[in-house]
């Protein structure tokens, strides 16, 4: 670790958000293994190659309107346009019969388009004259808005076989999983989950469930973790609370170990307590006490812990106590990091900020980065504007329950009046 600080030129006792994040992006390696998943087992996972298109897509032309179908060429010789109307094609059966030059067919939104016929005009804009039963009755449009090849979606145009659909590194929701099916793709090939051992450190928690005891508090922290990991899509070993003691925690830490991509904890990292866990850890793995200027959130231990067969061991990320702190450290420190080490895209991993004006002014640090809880509404005027939270304490969780946003206050920003541009990282997805 003393090397990897070294490298991004940072000091543990002094880091920046953005060297963390530098630091968390050199230290998380994507799991290896892969499985072939089928489509309805894939959400949430990460794509371990690109998925190649083996179709065009559309597979033909196609109406992209409910209407009458003709080819284009006619629109420069009439205005209006008057054809007739040889037959009726449905979706997913092609037109097998003649089509009479000059003649048009009814047709129906994604039918395939016969040859020779590249143009749709909707059924809005058109008189049908004569009666559907005689030979041919006739369709009459205003032929000057159409142009040819209107209302068509022509085969390939949104992939050509051999196209690159989807790339490797991209995690898969409704919307891939859509696109992936809409392929002819029942099984796709992904990383195998991200396996994170989970446990709570502190003599004073007790287990919801269990009696109040005077001076004791609820572990609240390795609840809130797991469901963010499951939200994740990581396999959770939780191995519950564990005491303050050298030998309570060295088990813990090894049995943690054994197989985890990822040992995540909460508590413990601080000034206060953390001599015998920096000594347990110094002996267990390679661990760096990192205090940030940021807040919530600075203290934070990284580092890799050892492996008797010499490979790189789990990664281990020691989140700070504090409740708000611990769930916010999750969200913007270690959360990119598991996504890089589930396979996914560094840069795709970083959520996208909104600027919003502050609805009152605010009070702020120069020398630190904030995240400020806050809600997003919209004004009186119809303007959207951010309100924080009340107390904004790492150990309430109720302001960060009622918040829908974070404000980042950056690091060399000081007070803020209200109507201040900042930026806002909506929870929505994060949390
Ligand atoms: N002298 C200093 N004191 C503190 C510093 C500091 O730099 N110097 N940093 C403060 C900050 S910032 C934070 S955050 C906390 C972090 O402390 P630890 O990570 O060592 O955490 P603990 O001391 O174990 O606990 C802090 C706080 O959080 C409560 N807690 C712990 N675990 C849980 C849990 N699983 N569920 C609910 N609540 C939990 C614990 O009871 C404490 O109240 O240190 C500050 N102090
Ligand atoms: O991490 Mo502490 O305040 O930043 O709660």
């Amino acid at each position: 670790m003393t090397q990897l600080l070294t490298r991004i030129g940072a000091d543990a006792g002094a880091m920046q958000v953005n060297q963390v994040h530098t630091l968390l992006r050199a230290l998380a390696q994507p799991v290896a293994e892969t499985e072939s998943l089928p489509l309805q087992q894939a959400l949430g996972r990460v794509l371990a190659a690109d998925v190649l298109s083996p179709v065009d897509v559309p597979p033909h032309d196609n109406a992209a309107m409910d209407g009458y179908a003709f080819a284009g060429q006619w629109l420069a010789t009439a205005e209006p346009l008057a054809l007739p109307v040889a037959g009726t094609v449905l979706a997913g059966q092609p037109w097998t019969g003649d089509i009479p030059a000059g003649h048009a067919l009814r047709i129906m939104t994604g039918a395939m388009l016969p040859p020779g016929l590249d143009t749709v005009v909707p059924f809005e804009l058109c008189q049908l004259e004569g009666t559907a039963d005689a030979a041919a009755p006739t369709v009459r449009f205003a032929s000057a808005g159409l142009r040819p090849g209107a209302n068509r979606r022509q085969r390939g145009e949104e992939l050509a076989t051999g196209a690159t659909a989807l790339p490797a590194g991209t995690r898969l929701g409704p919307a891939e999983l859509g696109l992936a099916a809409g392929l002819g793709l029942a099984q796709l090939t992904v990383r195998r989950r991200l396996r994170v051992a989970l446990f709570s450190t502190g003599d004073e928690l007790l287990q919801p469930g269990e009696a109040a005891r005077t001076g004791a508090i609820y572990d609240s922290n390795r609840f809130a973790l797991a469901a963010a990991l499951q939200q994740l899509g990581c396999t959770v070993h939780d191995l519950g609370a564990v005491r303050d003691e050298p030998a309570a925690l060295r088990a813990a830490l090894q049995h943690a170990a054994q197989d985890a991509d990822v040992i995540l904890t909460s508590g413990g990292v601080s000034s206060g307590d953390a001599d015998h866990t920096q000594t347990l850890l110094a002996e267990l793995g390679d661990v760096a006490f990192l205090r940030i200027a940021m807040r919530p959130g600075r203290p934070l231990a990284v580092g890799r812990m050892h492996r008797a067969d010499g490979r790189p061991g789990a990664l281990l990320l020691g989140l700070p106590g504090n409740p708000v702190a611990t769930l916010l450290s999750f969200a913007l420190l270690a959360r990119p990091a598991l996504l890089q080490a589930m396979g996914m895209d560094a840069e795709r991993a970083t959520p996208a900020l909104v600027q919003v004006p502050l609805a009152v002014p605010l009070r702020k640090r120069a020398g630190r980065t904030e995240f400020v809880r806050a809600t997003l509404h919209t004004n009186a005027q119809g303007q959207v504007e951010a309100r924080p939270t009340g107390n904004q304490s790492s150990a309430m969780l109720s302001s960060l329950v009622q918040a829908d946003a974070l404000l980042l206050l950056d690091h060399h920003q000081g007070d803020l009046a209200a109507a201040t541009l900042v930026n806002a990282l909506p929870l929505h997805g994060l949390l």
